[in-house]
Protein backbone atom coordinates (compact mmCIF):
# COMPACT_ATOMS: atom_id res chain seq x y z
CA UNK A 1 0.00 0.00 0.00
CA UNK A 2 1.09 2.91 -0.93
CA UNK A 3 -0.04 6.55 -0.32
CA UNK A 4 -3.54 5.34 -0.39
CA UNK A 5 -3.28 3.34 -3.46
CA UNK A 6 -4.34 -0.48 -3.22
CA UNK A 7 -1.36 -1.75 -5.07
CA UNK A 8 -3.36 -5.48 -4.62
CA UNK A 9 -6.20 -3.79 -6.66
CA UNK A 10 -4.07 -1.99 -9.48
CA UNK A 11 -2.19 -5.48 -10.20
CA UNK A 12 -5.33 -7.15 -10.45
CA UNK A 13 -6.53 -4.36 -12.77
CA UNK A 14 -3.13 -3.93 -15.07
CA UNK A 15 -3.27 -7.90 -14.78
CA UNK A 16 -6.57 -7.54 -16.53
CA UNK A 17 -5.41 -5.25 -19.31
CA UNK A 18 -5.97 -1.89 -17.90
CA UNK A 19 -3.64 0.50 -19.67
CA UNK A 20 -3.80 3.48 -16.81
CA UNK A 21 -3.25 0.54 -14.40
CA UNK A 22 -0.72 -0.73 -16.30
CA UNK A 23 0.64 2.76 -16.63
CA UNK A 24 0.72 3.66 -12.61
CA UNK A 25 1.82 -0.34 -11.28
CA UNK A 26 5.11 0.54 -14.14
CA UNK A 27 5.76 3.69 -12.16
CA UNK A 28 5.50 1.84 -8.53
CA UNK A 29 7.86 -0.44 -9.64
CA UNK A 30 10.56 1.66 -10.54
CA UNK A 31 9.87 3.56 -7.36
CA UNK A 32 10.76 -0.14 -5.47
CA UNK A 33 13.59 -0.81 -7.31
CA UNK A 34 11.80 -3.69 -9.98
CA UNK A 35 12.86 -2.22 -13.24
CA UNK A 36 12.15 -4.70 -15.75
CA UNK A 37 8.82 -5.65 -14.41
CA UNK A 38 8.26 -1.68 -14.22
CA UNK A 39 9.57 -1.59 -17.92
CA UNK A 40 7.25 -4.99 -18.98
CA UNK A 41 4.49 -2.82 -17.67
CA UNK A 42 5.13 0.54 -19.31
CA UNK A 43 5.44 -1.31 -22.82
CA UNK A 44 2.31 -2.77 -21.89
CA UNK A 45 0.48 -0.12 -21.56
CA UNK A 46 2.48 1.71 -24.41
CA UNK A 47 1.40 -0.55 -26.70
CA UNK A 48 -2.32 -0.38 -25.56
CA UNK A 49 -1.87 3.08 -26.49
CA UNK A 50 -1.58 5.05 -23.30
CA UNK A 51 -0.31 7.74 -24.25
CA UNK A 52 1.85 8.95 -21.18
CA UNK A 53 3.13 5.67 -21.40
CA UNK A 54 4.21 6.38 -24.90
CA UNK A 55 5.89 9.58 -24.13
CA UNK A 56 7.86 8.14 -21.16
CA UNK A 57 9.08 5.02 -22.90
CA UNK A 58 9.97 6.75 -25.93
CA UNK A 59 11.83 9.52 -23.24
CA UNK A 60 13.51 6.66 -22.18
CA UNK A 61 14.36 5.63 -25.55
CA UNK A 62 15.68 8.49 -26.46
CA UNK A 63 17.73 8.84 -23.04
CA UNK A 64 18.92 4.99 -22.64
CA UNK A 65 17.21 5.42 -19.08
CA UNK A 66 16.19 2.28 -17.81
CA UNK A 67 15.92 0.71 -21.47
CA UNK A 68 18.88 0.58 -24.62
CA UNK A 69 18.95 3.64 -26.51
CA UNK A 70 16.82 4.06 -29.95
CA UNK A 71 16.65 7.20 -31.03
CA UNK A 72 14.53 6.74 -33.78
CA UNK A 73 12.03 4.02 -31.93
CA UNK A 74 11.60 6.69 -30.17
CA UNK A 75 10.73 9.31 -32.73
CA UNK A 76 7.99 6.25 -33.83
CA UNK A 77 6.46 6.11 -30.27
CA UNK A 78 6.27 9.89 -29.95
CA UNK A 79 4.48 10.07 -33.63
CA UNK A 80 2.15 7.83 -32.32
CA UNK A 81 1.20 9.43 -29.55
CA UNK A 82 1.60 13.31 -31.05
CA UNK A 83 -0.73 11.81 -33.75
CA UNK A 84 -3.37 11.51 -31.07
CA UNK A 85 -2.99 15.10 -29.80
CA UNK A 86 -0.96 13.97 -27.07
CA UNK A 87 0.88 17.85 -25.77
CA UNK A 88 4.17 16.24 -24.51
CA UNK A 89 4.35 14.02 -26.79
CA UNK A 90 4.02 16.97 -29.93
CA UNK A 91 6.23 19.21 -28.38
CA UNK A 92 9.27 16.82 -28.26
CA UNK A 93 8.27 15.43 -31.38
CA UNK A 94 8.52 19.06 -33.36
CA UNK A 95 11.92 19.33 -31.50
CA UNK A 96 13.35 16.16 -32.66
CA UNK A 97 12.30 16.92 -36.13
CA UNK A 98 13.99 20.45 -35.94
CA UNK A 99 16.89 18.61 -34.50
CA UNK A 100 16.86 16.30 -37.13
CA UNK A 101 17.73 13.76 -34.45
CA UNK A 102 16.38 9.80 -34.97
CA UNK A 103 14.89 11.37 -38.10
CA UNK A 104 14.99 13.74 -41.01
CA UNK A 105 15.40 16.98 -40.27
CA UNK A 106 12.31 19.32 -40.82
CA UNK A 107 11.56 22.35 -40.18
CA UNK A 108 8.11 23.16 -40.99
CA UNK A 109 6.76 19.47 -40.06
CA UNK A 110 8.35 21.17 -36.54
CA UNK A 111 6.61 24.20 -36.90
CA UNK A 112 3.16 22.67 -38.03
CA UNK A 113 3.29 20.52 -34.96
CA UNK A 114 3.71 23.73 -32.96
CA UNK A 115 1.06 25.61 -34.81
CA UNK A 116 -1.27 22.53 -34.35
CA UNK A 117 -0.57 22.85 -30.61
CA UNK A 118 -1.22 25.89 -29.80
CA UNK A 119 -4.61 25.98 -31.78
CA UNK A 120 -5.51 23.02 -29.30
CA UNK A 121 -4.35 25.68 -27.25
CA UNK A 122 -1.81 23.75 -25.32
CA UNK A 123 -0.08 26.55 -23.08
CA UNK A 124 3.48 25.77 -23.64
CA UNK A 125 2.99 25.73 -27.62
CA UNK A 126 0.72 29.28 -27.52
CA UNK A 127 4.10 30.84 -25.59
CA UNK A 128 6.51 29.01 -27.36
CA UNK A 129 4.66 30.19 -31.06
CA UNK A 130 4.38 33.84 -30.07
CA UNK A 131 8.55 33.58 -29.10
CA UNK A 132 9.22 31.80 -32.03
CA UNK A 133 7.59 34.83 -34.19
CA UNK A 134 9.47 37.21 -32.51
CA UNK A 135 12.65 35.24 -32.99
CA UNK A 136 11.91 35.66 -36.85
CA UNK A 137 10.90 39.28 -36.34
CA UNK A 138 7.23 39.40 -36.00
CA UNK A 139 6.04 41.49 -33.16
CA UNK A 140 2.51 42.29 -33.07
CA UNK A 141 -0.95 41.85 -31.40
CA UNK A 142 -0.60 38.34 -32.37
CA UNK A 143 2.16 37.41 -30.23
CA UNK A 144 0.57 39.41 -27.28
CA UNK A 145 -2.39 37.42 -28.01
CA UNK A 146 -1.18 33.89 -27.40
CA UNK A 147 0.95 35.02 -24.47
CA UNK A 148 -2.13 35.88 -22.96
CA UNK A 149 -3.48 32.52 -23.69
CA UNK A 150 -0.84 31.28 -22.23
CA UNK A 151 -0.32 33.02 -19.36
CA UNK A 152 -4.30 32.59 -18.46
CA UNK A 153 -4.20 28.77 -18.85
CA UNK A 154 -0.89 28.92 -16.12
CA UNK A 155 2.06 28.94 -18.25
CA UNK A 156 4.40 30.89 -15.85
CA UNK A 157 6.75 31.32 -18.56
CA UNK A 158 4.61 33.35 -21.17
CA UNK A 159 3.17 35.20 -17.27
CA UNK A 160 6.41 36.97 -16.62
CA UNK A 161 7.28 37.07 -20.24
CA UNK A 162 3.95 39.90 -19.79
CA UNK A 163 5.39 41.00 -16.31
CA UNK A 164 8.60 42.55 -18.36
CA UNK A 165 6.40 43.86 -21.26
CA UNK A 166 4.22 45.71 -18.57
CA UNK A 167 7.73 47.21 -16.73
CA UNK A 168 8.54 48.81 -20.18
CA UNK A 169 4.82 50.16 -20.33
CA UNK A 170 3.39 48.17 -23.26
CA UNK A 171 -0.51 48.28 -21.81
CA UNK A 172 -1.27 44.95 -21.91
CA UNK A 173 -1.89 44.01 -18.75
CA UNK A 174 -2.86 46.19 -15.42
CA UNK A 175 -0.30 46.73 -12.61
CA UNK A 176 -2.69 44.69 -10.32
CA UNK A 177 -2.16 41.32 -12.24
CA UNK A 178 1.84 41.59 -13.03
CA UNK A 179 2.05 41.58 -9.16
CA UNK A 180 -0.36 38.68 -9.10
CA UNK A 181 1.89 36.79 -11.68
CA UNK A 182 5.05 38.11 -10.17
CA UNK A 183 3.73 36.46 -7.12
CA UNK A 184 3.10 33.16 -8.49
CA UNK A 185 6.70 33.39 -10.26
CA UNK A 186 8.28 34.10 -7.26
CA UNK A 187 6.85 31.06 -5.47
CA UNK A 188 7.46 28.54 -8.71
CA UNK A 189 11.09 29.40 -8.38
CA UNK A 190 11.08 31.86 -11.64
CA UNK A 191 14.43 33.11 -11.34
CA UNK A 192 13.67 36.83 -12.47
CA UNK A 193 10.25 37.05 -10.47
CA UNK A 194 12.20 37.86 -6.76
CA UNK A 195 13.80 41.05 -7.80
CA UNK A 196 10.61 41.94 -9.90
CA UNK A 197 8.21 42.23 -6.81
CA UNK A 198 9.84 45.77 -5.45
CA UNK A 199 8.55 47.51 -8.61
CA UNK A 200 4.77 46.72 -7.32
CA UNK A 201 5.13 47.78 -4.17
CA UNK A 202 2.37 50.26 -4.35
CA UNK A 203 -0.11 48.00 -6.29
CA UNK A 204 -2.34 45.67 -4.76
CA UNK A 205 -2.70 42.30 -6.20
CA UNK A 206 -5.33 41.21 -8.56
CA UNK A 207 -7.21 37.73 -8.61
CA UNK A 208 -6.21 35.60 -11.31
CA UNK A 209 -8.33 36.00 -14.79
CA UNK A 210 -9.73 33.09 -16.62
CA UNK A 211 -8.28 31.70 -19.66
CA UNK A 212 -8.89 34.38 -22.79
CA UNK A 213 -10.15 32.89 -26.11
CA UNK A 214 -7.79 31.39 -27.88
CA UNK A 215 -6.75 33.64 -30.80
CA UNK A 216 -7.45 33.01 -34.50
CA UNK A 217 -3.66 31.81 -35.99
CA UNK A 218 -4.11 32.42 -39.90
CA UNK A 219 -2.91 30.22 -42.20
CA UNK A 220 0.15 31.93 -43.37
CA UNK A 221 1.69 31.90 -40.11
CA UNK A 222 3.25 28.44 -41.38
CA UNK A 223 4.88 30.35 -44.42
CA UNK A 224 6.05 33.08 -42.16
CA UNK A 225 8.29 30.87 -40.34
CA UNK A 226 8.93 28.25 -43.15
CA UNK A 227 12.39 29.45 -43.11
CA UNK A 228 14.78 26.98 -41.02
CA UNK A 229 16.54 29.63 -38.34
CA UNK A 230 20.02 28.83 -39.63
CA UNK A 231 19.12 30.37 -42.80
CA UNK A 232 17.67 33.64 -41.10
CA UNK A 233 20.03 36.30 -42.37
CA UNK A 234 22.85 36.71 -39.84
CA UNK A 235 23.12 40.06 -37.98
CA UNK A 236 26.34 41.97 -38.59
CA UNK A 237 29.50 40.59 -37.28
CA UNK A 238 32.02 42.94 -35.37
CA UNK A 239 35.85 41.41 -35.94
CA UNK A 240 37.29 42.26 -32.59
CA UNK A 241 40.32 40.22 -32.36
CA UNK A 242 42.89 38.52 -34.33
CA UNK A 243 44.05 36.41 -32.13
CA UNK A 244 42.57 34.46 -31.19
CA UNK A 245 39.83 35.86 -33.69
CA UNK A 246 37.33 36.88 -31.65
CA UNK A 247 33.57 38.68 -33.66
CA UNK A 248 31.06 39.88 -31.76
CA UNK A 249 26.97 39.99 -32.81
CA UNK A 250 24.96 42.81 -31.49
CA UNK A 251 21.67 41.53 -31.09
CA UNK A 252 21.69 37.91 -32.26
CA UNK A 253 18.67 37.19 -29.84
CA UNK A 254 15.79 39.87 -28.59
CA UNK A 255 15.83 40.45 -25.03
CA UNK A 256 12.23 38.18 -24.58
CA UNK A 257 14.69 35.54 -25.85
CA UNK A 258 16.95 35.73 -23.58
CA UNK A 259 14.39 36.00 -21.39
CA UNK A 260 13.03 32.57 -21.95
CA UNK A 261 16.28 31.34 -21.93
CA UNK A 262 17.26 32.12 -18.16
CA UNK A 263 13.44 30.69 -17.62
CA UNK A 264 13.77 27.78 -18.98
CA UNK A 265 16.97 27.13 -17.58
CA UNK A 266 16.39 27.99 -14.04
CA UNK A 267 15.17 24.73 -12.80
CA UNK A 268 17.83 22.82 -13.86
CA UNK A 269 20.59 24.98 -12.61
CA UNK A 270 23.54 22.93 -10.31
CA UNK A 271 26.61 23.67 -9.24
CA UNK A 272 29.47 23.47 -12.77
CA UNK A 273 31.21 20.47 -13.02
CA UNK A 274 34.25 19.88 -15.42
CA UNK A 275 35.23 16.53 -17.41
CA UNK A 276 38.18 15.12 -15.81
CA UNK A 277 40.76 14.80 -18.89
CA UNK A 278 41.87 11.61 -17.11
CA UNK A 279 38.45 9.72 -16.06
CA UNK A 280 36.03 11.18 -18.61
CA UNK A 281 33.74 11.79 -15.54
CA UNK A 282 32.27 14.70 -14.42
CA UNK A 283 33.02 16.25 -10.97
CA UNK A 284 33.33 19.11 -9.09
CA UNK A 285 35.83 21.68 -9.79
CA UNK A 286 36.59 24.76 -7.85
CA UNK A 287 38.16 25.96 -10.53
CA UNK A 288 34.71 26.85 -12.08
CA UNK A 289 32.76 28.34 -9.58
CA UNK A 290 29.36 29.12 -10.90
CA UNK A 291 25.66 26.95 -11.62
CA UNK A 292 24.86 25.48 -15.27
CA UNK A 293 23.09 23.13 -17.15
CA UNK A 294 22.72 22.07 -20.12
CA UNK A 295 19.37 21.40 -22.80
CA UNK A 296 19.58 17.78 -23.51
CA UNK A 297 16.97 17.02 -26.76
CA UNK A 298 14.05 16.52 -24.15
CA UNK A 299 14.59 19.78 -21.92
CA UNK A 300 14.74 22.11 -25.43
CA UNK A 301 11.55 23.36 -26.66
CA UNK A 302 11.47 24.85 -30.36
CA UNK A 303 12.61 27.91 -29.59
CA UNK A 304 15.64 26.96 -27.66
CA UNK A 305 16.21 24.63 -30.98
CA UNK A 306 15.96 27.65 -33.04
CA UNK A 307 18.06 29.99 -30.60
CA UNK A 308 20.76 27.34 -30.72
CA UNK A 309 20.47 27.30 -34.73
CA UNK A 310 21.12 31.16 -34.81
CA UNK A 311 24.30 30.59 -32.55
CA UNK A 312 25.69 28.30 -34.95
CA UNK A 313 25.01 30.66 -37.93
CA UNK A 314 26.80 33.22 -36.14
CA UNK A 315 29.43 31.04 -36.14
CA UNK A 316 29.27 30.17 -39.90
CA UNK A 317 28.50 26.01 -38.81
CA UNK A 318 25.45 24.14 -39.70
CA UNK A 319 23.28 23.69 -36.58
CA UNK A 320 24.29 19.69 -36.12
CA UNK A 321 28.01 20.94 -35.47
CA UNK A 322 26.64 22.66 -32.01
CA UNK A 323 27.13 21.01 -28.97
CA UNK A 324 23.99 21.23 -26.98
CA UNK A 325 23.26 24.88 -25.28
CA UNK A 326 24.28 25.55 -21.97
CA UNK A 327 23.51 28.02 -19.74
CA UNK A 328 25.71 29.81 -16.96
CA UNK A 329 24.75 31.35 -13.85
CA UNK A 330 27.03 33.46 -11.33
CA UNK A 331 26.42 35.15 -8.14
CA UNK A 332 28.75 37.68 -6.76
CA UNK A 333 31.98 36.33 -5.95
CA UNK A 334 31.60 33.17 -8.59
CA UNK A 335 33.59 32.95 -11.81
CA UNK A 336 34.82 30.42 -14.36
CA UNK A 337 38.73 30.56 -14.34
CA UNK A 338 41.38 30.77 -17.21
CA UNK A 339 40.57 28.02 -19.57
CA UNK A 340 40.61 26.67 -23.49
CA UNK A 341 36.69 25.01 -24.63
CA UNK A 342 38.99 22.88 -26.90
CA UNK A 343 39.91 19.48 -26.51
CA UNK A 344 42.58 18.02 -25.17
CA UNK A 345 44.00 15.30 -27.57
CA UNK A 346 46.09 12.16 -25.41
CA UNK A 347 43.86 13.24 -22.43
CA UNK A 348 41.85 9.64 -21.96
CA UNK A 349 38.38 11.04 -21.74
CA UNK A 350 38.88 13.62 -24.55
CA UNK A 351 39.98 11.32 -27.71
CA UNK A 352 36.87 9.38 -27.37
CA UNK A 353 35.06 12.98 -27.59
CA UNK A 354 37.91 13.96 -30.38
CA UNK A 355 37.33 11.43 -32.30
CA UNK A 356 33.29 11.54 -32.53
CA UNK A 357 32.50 14.54 -33.43
CA UNK A 358 36.63 16.16 -33.89
CA UNK A 359 37.32 19.52 -32.06
CA UNK A 360 35.80 22.70 -30.65
CA UNK A 361 37.13 24.76 -32.82
CA UNK A 362 34.79 28.25 -31.68
CA UNK A 363 32.50 29.02 -29.16
CA UNK A 364 29.55 30.90 -29.22
CA UNK A 365 28.32 32.63 -25.75
CA UNK A 366 25.05 35.19 -25.43
CA UNK A 367 24.91 37.50 -22.79
CA UNK A 368 21.33 36.67 -21.40
CA UNK A 369 21.24 40.23 -19.24
CA UNK A 370 23.15 42.71 -18.06
CA UNK A 371 23.06 45.05 -14.35
CA UNK A 372 25.92 43.31 -13.01
CA UNK A 373 29.08 44.14 -12.14
CA UNK A 374 32.38 42.49 -13.06
CA UNK A 375 31.64 39.24 -15.04
CA UNK A 376 33.38 39.65 -17.84
CA UNK A 377 34.89 37.44 -20.56
CA UNK A 378 38.52 37.95 -20.48
CA UNK A 379 41.06 36.52 -22.73
CA UNK A 380 43.73 36.86 -20.28
CA UNK A 381 46.73 35.99 -22.52
CA UNK A 382 46.16 38.39 -25.06
CA UNK A 383 44.64 41.12 -23.22
CA UNK A 384 41.13 41.61 -24.11
CA UNK A 385 37.80 41.45 -22.44
CA UNK A 386 34.39 41.76 -23.53
CA UNK A 387 31.05 42.08 -21.82
CA UNK A 388 28.02 42.06 -24.10
CA UNK A 389 24.97 43.90 -23.56
CA UNK A 390 21.55 41.57 -23.30
CA UNK A 391 21.26 39.59 -26.63
CA UNK A 392 24.49 40.13 -27.90
CA UNK A 393 27.07 37.36 -28.70
CA UNK A 394 30.65 36.65 -28.63
CA UNK A 395 31.99 34.43 -31.13
CA UNK A 396 35.40 33.08 -30.70
CA UNK A 397 37.98 30.66 -32.54
CA UNK A 398 40.02 28.48 -29.81
CA UNK A 399 42.23 27.03 -32.60
CA UNK A 400 44.63 28.29 -35.33
CA UNK A 401 44.24 27.44 -39.13
CA UNK A 402 46.30 24.46 -39.02
CA UNK A 403 43.91 22.84 -36.18
CA UNK A 404 46.57 23.22 -33.27
CA UNK A 405 45.22 24.73 -30.00
CA UNK A 406 45.28 28.50 -30.06
CA UNK A 407 47.30 29.10 -26.90
CA UNK A 408 45.77 33.04 -27.19
CA UNK A 409 42.19 31.57 -26.73
CA UNK A 410 43.47 30.99 -22.81
CA UNK A 411 39.87 32.84 -21.32
CA UNK A 412 37.89 33.06 -18.12
CA UNK A 413 34.97 34.91 -16.89
CA UNK A 414 36.33 37.50 -14.02
CA UNK A 415 34.28 37.46 -10.87
CA UNK A 416 30.99 38.77 -10.84
CA UNK A 417 30.91 41.45 -7.79
CA UNK A 418 27.62 42.52 -7.54
CA UNK A 419 24.50 41.78 -9.16
CA UNK A 420 23.87 38.11 -11.48
CA UNK A 421 25.40 37.28 -14.77
CA UNK A 422 23.59 34.68 -17.13
CA UNK A 423 24.92 33.55 -19.91
CA UNK A 424 24.26 30.73 -22.91
CA UNK A 425 26.91 29.01 -24.50
CA UNK A 426 27.50 26.72 -27.50
CA UNK A 427 30.70 24.55 -28.08
CA UNK A 428 31.05 24.25 -31.60
CA UNK A 429 32.25 20.70 -33.13
CA UNK A 430 34.43 20.22 -36.35
CA UNK A 431 32.17 17.53 -37.59
CA UNK A 432 28.72 16.83 -36.58
CA UNK A 433 28.13 16.63 -33.17
CA UNK A 434 27.36 12.96 -31.84
CA UNK A 435 25.96 12.36 -28.36
O1 LIG B 1 30.93 33.29 -18.79
C1 LIG B 1 31.80 33.60 -19.61
O2 LIG B 1 31.95 34.77 -19.96
C2 LIG B 1 32.70 32.54 -20.18
C3 LIG B 1 32.00 31.24 -20.40
C4 LIG B 1 32.92 30.24 -21.01
O3 LIG B 1 34.10 30.41 -21.07
C5 LIG B 1 32.41 28.97 -21.58
O4 LIG B 1 31.20 28.73 -21.51
O5 LIG B 1 33.21 28.21 -22.13
FE1 LIG C 1 35.11 28.85 -22.16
Amino acid sequence: MVEGIDIQKLAAQAKAGDADAQYKMAAYLSGEGQKDAAIKMLRQAATAGHLDARFTLSNFMLSGHMVDRDVSHAVQVLAQAAAKDHEASMRLLSVLKAMGHGCDADWPAAVALLVTGARKGHMLALAELALLRELYGFEDDLNTALLLAAATRGNIIAAMQLVSRHLKGDGTIEAGLAKQWTMQGRQLGHPLAGNLLVRFEGATAAALPEPTELPKIPEDILSDLATAPEALARPQAKVELDRPHVETVPGLIGPSLCEHIIASSAPSLAPARVVDPNSGELRADPYRHSYNMTFWPADLDLVLHAIGARMCAAAGVAPDHGEMLSVLYYQPGMYYGPHYDCLVPGADGQNAELERSGQRPKTVLIYLNDGYEGGSTSFVRAGFAHKGGVGDAIVFQNVLADGEIDEQSLHESTPVTAGVKWIASKWIREKSYQF
